[in-house]
């Protein structure tokens, strides 16, 4: 993905911002369960799926462990780094009924549709959606527009802004 470079095309979010973006996700998807177990995608599904395990009651937790961005933002080569535990395949029948999938964010969809492969019938929930995955996920809070970059609170720090009226710095 190519960087977005106007303002309007950033979308950060803070972890205030998150947790209640996460706890409605939460809300959402309580009508669809009971779900038996989560399964995590790593790293970015770690935050939520704390979030979604507290507020359902869900304590079996699995990863699935998958790298897609080997140089932060540019999508290369997906990489399944970690398989789903076969006690939890088979603990849903082998296909996914009654497990909740979990991730941070659709893109592209790529991860979602590998993941989906592994777990048909898994209920796959992100806090946030792009057009080109949104097919893929059942349940999700907020959409951005595909050329939107999400800045997570996890990558981000405080620093200095310049004030608007000095214009842009560099
Ligand atoms: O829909 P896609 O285009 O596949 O992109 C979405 C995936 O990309 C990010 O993960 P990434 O692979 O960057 O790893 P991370 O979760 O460890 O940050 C994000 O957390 C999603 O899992
Ligand atoms: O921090 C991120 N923000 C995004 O918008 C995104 N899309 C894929 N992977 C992503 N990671
Ligand atoms: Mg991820």
């Amino acid at each position: 993905m190519s960087e977005p470079t106007s303002p309007e095309k950033i979308f950060p979010v803070s972890w205030d911002q998150f947790h209640r973006d996460a706890r409605a996700l939460a809300w959402r998807i309580s009508a669809d369960g009971p779900f038996e177990a989560i399964v995590c995608i790593t790293r970015g599904g770690l935050v939520p799926a704390a979030v979604v395990s507290r507020e359902l009651g869900i304590r079996l937790i699995e990863t699935i462990c998958i790298a897609s961005r080997h140089n932060y933002r540019d999508q290369g080569e997906l990489m399944i780094l970690k398989q789903v535990a076969k006690d939890v395949v088979d603990k849903a029948g082998g296909k996914g009924a009654g497990v909740l999938v979990v991730d941070d964010l659709v893109d592209t969809g790529k991860t979602a549709g590998v993941v989906r492969e592994i777990l048909p019938d898994a209920h796959f929930a992100t806090v946030y959606a792009k057009p080109k995955g949104r097919p893929l996920v059942d349940t999700f809070i907020t959409e951005v527009s595909q050329d939107t970059w999400i800045y997570f609170p996890w990558d981000m720090g405080l620093a200095f802004q310049p004030p608007i009226a000095k214009g842009p710095v560099g």
